[in-house]
Parts: structure tokens; sequence; C-alpha cells
């Protein structure tokens, strides 16, 4: 049921000795080239290996059980690590929105906890519409800087949908354009909300987006863009990755508009297969919501915060306010996210024995949660991946 990729690079094999990831397959924390700062991070895991660690024998993460279903799912991934005796030590935080020099802001605990640990896992932080706080998900994402949003979505072997052997994976620029959260009245009547583009951090995603696309040995990245409206913002984008693409000549390379990749994808998902989709931030949230429709929905599809410093993994779905509290949440996603965080850590063969137990579950398809057609509980589901570790 499970495959795993044949790499090319010999060096690669090594390096993914033992590694059995189908649904998002790339231990970041061995991205080489994925500038310095891999490296960087992986000796500060190291690092990590303090006084604490050496005491208790365990990495501390910071966890961030998020809103409506979030305790919910973040129980089941605290229950099944446990009984999977992965090496962690949970270091739970308060996210509840201070208020700080007049602006919403993160409490200083909490960015301590992760500054301190260099990882997190995160549940949903539901954001008001409207009026009321900013997005927590966005604070969180701007300070720590984590520039880039991996959201890898592929099929679940057992489980039926109209295409069973989706493999794609969206990079969203994570720090800037809409989701800049520059807007003001002009006049009544007259909003102007501000997109905001520039080089630098276009160009740090983008670069990160061909890395990455070395490392999976997928053969493409593809912009998506609408550089034919937004001639200047998406313009910038759009050269600064024709840019980037000149120094990964390997790696080739295309542009797509958006609103064609999104009738392509829900027509046939598969020649987005060997391509890494890189995107400014609206897009890629709306096309990582598109995508997880294809493979059966919200609850089956992981993401990873990727910085220089710190990274924060999390589901892509939200709180679901509509079923929260009523043990209905499916906590695949945030596991899957949580399995991305093992291997991030160099937690591989924690990441894999989980993973597996994951897939073996779904595939035999007896504990499945409502989403999926079951009829099990959050808690029962996760019972049942326990009994197939
Ligand atoms: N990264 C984050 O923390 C995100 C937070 N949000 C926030 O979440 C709140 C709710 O947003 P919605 O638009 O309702 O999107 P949502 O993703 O919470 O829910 C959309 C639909 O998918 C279902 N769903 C989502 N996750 C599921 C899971 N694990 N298992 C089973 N079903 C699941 C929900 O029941 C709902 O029908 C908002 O306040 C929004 O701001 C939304 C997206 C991402
Ligand atoms: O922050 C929010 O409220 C929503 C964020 C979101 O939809 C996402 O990150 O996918
Ligand atoms: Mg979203």
């Amino acid at each position: 049921m499970i495959s795993t990729r044949v790499f090319v690079s010999p060096a690669r094999q090594c390096l993914l000795r033992g590694q059995v990831a189908p649904s998002c397959r790339l231990p970041l924390s061995q991205i080489r080239g994925y500038a310095v700062s891999a490296n960087d991070k992986v000796a500060k895991f190291k690092g990590q290996k303090g006084s604490d660690f050496l005491r208790q024998g365990k990495y501390t993460v910071t966890l961030i059980e998020g809103d409506g279903i979030g305790p919910e799912i973040s129980q089941s991934v605290r229950d099944i690590f446990a009984a999977a005796k992965a090496p962690i030590k949970w270091e739970p935080v308060d996210v509840t929105p201070i208020l700080k020099d007049g602006r919403t802001a993160i409490p200083d605990e909490a960015i301590q906890s992760v500054r301190k640990n260099f990882v997190a896992l995160k549940g949903p932080l539901a954001t008001p519409v409207g009026k009321g706080h900013v997005s927590l998900n966005l604070t969180l994402r701007r300070t720590f800087n984590l520039f880039a949003n991996v959201r890898p979505c592929r099929s679940i072997a057992g489980y039926k949908t109209p295409y069973d052997n989706v493999d794609t994976v969206l990079i969203r620029e994570n720090t800037e354009g809409e989701y800049s959260g520059i807007e003001h009245v002009v006049i009544e009547g007259v909003v102007q909300s501000i997109k905001l583009i520039t080089q630098e951090a276009s160009e740090r995603v983008l670069r990160f987006a061909f890395q990455y696309a070395r490392s999976v040995n997928k053969k493409k990245v593809c912009a998506v863009h609408k550089a034919t409206i937004m001639k200047m913002s998406d313009g910038l984008f759009l050269n600064t990755a024709r840019d980037v693409a000149q120094e990964f000549p390997d790696v080739e390379f295309d542009a797509e508009l958006l609103d064609n990749t999104c009738l392509k994808m829900v027509t046939d998902p598969t020649p987005y297969n060997d391509k890494v989709l890189v995107m400014p931030n609206l897009y890629g949230d709306i096309l990582s919501d598109l995508c997880a429709g294809l493979i059966g929905g919200l609850g089956l599809t992981p993401s990873g915060n990727i910085g220089d410093e710190c990274s924060i993994f999390e589901a892509v779905h939200g709180s679901a306010p509509d079923i929260a509290g009523k043990g209905l949440a499916n906590p695949t996603a945030l596991l899957l996210s949580s399995i991305m965080m093992l291997q991030h850590m160099g937690l591989n063969e924690y990441a894999s024995r989980i993973q597996k137990a994951i897939f073996n579950t779904l595939a035999e398809g007896k504990a499945l949660t409502g989403d999926l057609g079951g009829k099990a509980k959050t808690n029962e589901y996760a019972e049942a991946i326990i009994r197939h570790l």
C-alpha cells in the first residue's frame, strides 16, 4: 500500500534511509540547499539536546491546541505519540490574543516557547469575520517569518475518490501578498486592501520551491499567478520566478494562470504530480482547499510552515465549528502534519511507524470518521491507529 519513491541521488537515498512517507515524503530537515537554514535547523535540534533532553531523553515541542476541533484532534496526536513512545514532550501554550501597544499580539510566553523549541504543532485557530482580532494563524507565520507553507496532498490508499493517484505539492508564499493585512478606508464606501509583493520574499519562497522539487525528485516547478491582471504584483512574482529558475537548470520551469490551474486541477490533477506548484499567499490558501477536495476532504491534508529559525506544523483545515465538541473530527490532517514535523526533526523511524499505522487504519476502513463515510468517533479512530502501531 505504501510506496516509497526511488530517489536518483545515492546521497539522498542514504539520507532517506528507512524513510516511508507517502503523503509528505520529504523530511524537511534534509532539504539540502534549502539554503543554509536547513542545516542550521538540524544543528539547532541537536542543540536542543541540552539539559532537558539529557534528563528526559525527549525533545520539547510547543503545542498550540487551537480552537473548535483543535483540542480533540490534538488529543489524538498526543495519545498516538504516547502509544508509539515518540520522544516528544509537549509544551502546551495559550495563544489567546493580547493587546500590545494597541495591536493584537500573541502572548510572550507562547512566542518564547516556539523560539526556544524551534518547532511547534498547531491546531486550527479561528478568526472572526469582519471586525475582531486579526488572524492569529497569519500573525504566527509573520512573527516567526515562516516564509514557505508546504501543502502536500496525496490520495489515500483504500479511500475511493474520482482520482486515486493524486500527488500534488503546493508551496504558498506565507508572509505577504493579499494577506499583508494592510487595509484602510479611503472615503466612506471605499476601502483599499494592499497586496504587497516583494522581490525578497518572492525570491525566498521560489528558491525554496526549486530546492524542494529537487529534493523530492519532482521534475518541474510551476508558478501560479494572475500577472495578466495584476501586472505589477504578480508580474514581480513571475519575473522573480523566471530569474530564480536560471539557478536551477536541472528543474524545468513553467507558469500558469490560476483560473486555468483550478480548471485543470479538478478536471484531471494527475499532470500536476510531477510538478511543485508555487504561488502567492491567497492563491495557495484557496488552491490547497481545492486539492484537499480531490482526495477526500480537509480532514486529510497536512502542512508545514517553514522558516529559517522555527517551523510550525498544522492542518490545512480550520476550526470546523460545525462539528466541534462532538467527537466527529478527523484528526488525520493534524496527524500527518505531526509526521511532517517528526521528519523535520529527523525522527524518521517514529514518523514511518505512526504514518504506516494511520494509512493501514484508513485502508482497512473499519474505523473511519464521518467525513470519510464512517461512524467512528475521533477517539475510536485514534484507538484503531494505536492498535495498528
Ligand atoms: N490554519 C488555520 O488555523 C485555519 C483557520 N481557519 C479558521 O477556522 C474557522 C472555520 O472556518 P471554515 O471556513 O468553517 O473552514 P474549516 O476548515 O474549519 O471547515 C470547512 C468544512 O470542513 C470540515 N472539516 C474541517 N476539518 C475537518 C476535520 N478535521 N474533520 C472533519 N471535517 C472537517 C468542517 O466540518 C466544515 O464543514 C474560521 O474562523 C477560519 O478563520 C480556517 C482555515 C485555516
Ligand atoms: O487564519 C485564518 O483564519 C485562515 C487561514 C487559512 O485559511 C489557511 O491558512 O489556510
Ligand atoms: Mg485556508
